[in-house]
């Protein structure tokens, strides 16, 4: 039945489990993207007499067959992968009657990490957040391990960015996954640009030979990974605030970096310029960015609580 959908299907060695329609039960709508939408769902899993929450992604069914091949290109790639740091596939499910697809994934009920810091910002003078400089290192660590192991496998990303990460849960627990494969674009389209009418490509998180010659590798990673970084420490800024994509290209290519930023301890922001060399073989891999990350959070004193200060750049008074 699936090979009606793609002609991918042939080609996988490793079965993808076409798991049946009738276990699995869509319970309430997470979020939207460009292919589809993201559904909380329960998967009965009769041997153990029980349900498994899930994340179902639903195809949108009046969806161009170029999404399908997407969807079922993320399916195959994540299949592959298996990590603390990136979310699990547990298989697809087609359906001949309304020819529609569902990815199963790992449920993540915290949400994506950009809206996560942002929620946890501040919100006024003398509030602190509850957050503490340690939470934001401790979530960049674990992004990094999830591009470690990506890296490890020869698998180059291209759209790292806090946007594409989820988080287990919002409580102190909390641990970040990368969860985003399909390079599907987000509904509102902001963070990507048409280049002369090419695919969108999100350039704020771009390193100069990425969108100057379109060359990408495992340091177009690392490039983006330090603007997840910088996205961390500024608790979900839009980077180059007020810049558009082409100034961005400009000021880049320039030599123009993102500022330091009030919250980033010295040794972050270090790590994020070496992650934003313009040659790339200058930039750290990400072995290397894990182990000053480990470092820096088990030597530097990070236990201070993040002011409203800190994040609206007001030097306090
Ligand atoms: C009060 N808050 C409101 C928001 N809320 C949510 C909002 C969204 C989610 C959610 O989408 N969770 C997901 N679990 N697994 C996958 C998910 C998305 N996936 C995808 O594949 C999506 O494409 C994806 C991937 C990366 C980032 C975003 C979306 C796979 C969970 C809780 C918590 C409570």
């Amino acid at each position: 039945a699936v090979s009606s959908i793609s002609p991918y299907y042939e080609w996988t060695e490793d079965k993808i489990r076409d798991i049946p329609r009738k276990k699995i039960t869509l319970v309430k709508l997470l979020g939207t993207g460009a292919f589809g939408e993201v559904y909380y769902g329960m998967l009965a899993d009769v041997s153990r007499r029980k349900n498994l929450p899930i994340a179902v992604k639903k195809l949108i069914t009046l969806c161009p067959e170029q999404t399908k091949a997407e969807l079922f290109f993320e399916a195959i790639t994540l299949s592959k992968f298996s990590h603390p740091n990136i979310v699990r596939f547990l298989g697809i499910s087609t359906d001949e009657m309304d020819q529609s697809m569902y990815l199963l994934l790992e449920l993540m009920e915290g949400g994506d990490l950009r809206t996560f810091i942002r929620e946890s910002r501040p919100k006024q003078p003398n509030e602190p957040s509850y957050l503490t400089l340690h939470d934001l290192l401790k979530l960049g660590m674990d992004v990094a391990r999830g591009c470690q192991y990506l890296e490890q496998n020869k698998f180059i990303h291209r759209d790292i960015a806090a946007r594409n990460c989820l988080l287990t849960e919002k409580g102190p627990n909390r641990v970040a996954k990368i969860g985003d494969f399909g390079m599907a674009r987000d509904v509102l389209r902001t963070n990507y640009y048409r280049k002369n009418g090419r695919a969108m490509v999100p350039v704020k998180w771009m390193p100069p030979e990425s969108f100057l010659d379109g060359i990408f590798t495992s340091k177009t990673d690392i490039w983006a990974f330090g603007v997840v970084l910088w996205e961390l420490f500024t608790m979900g800024h839009v980077p180059y605030p007020g810049k558009s994509n082409d100034n961005v290209m400009k000021y880049v290519k320039g030599g123009g970096r993102l500022e330091q930023t009030p919250l980033s301890p010295h040794p972050v922001y270090d790590l994020m310029m070496q992650c934003w060399h313009v040659n790339p073989d200058f930039r750290p891999n990400f072995a290397s960015v894990v182990d000053e990350l480990e470092r820096i959070y088990n030597e530097e004193e990070l236990s201070s609580l993040i002011t409203y200060e800190d994040i609206m750049g007001i030097p306090s008074n």
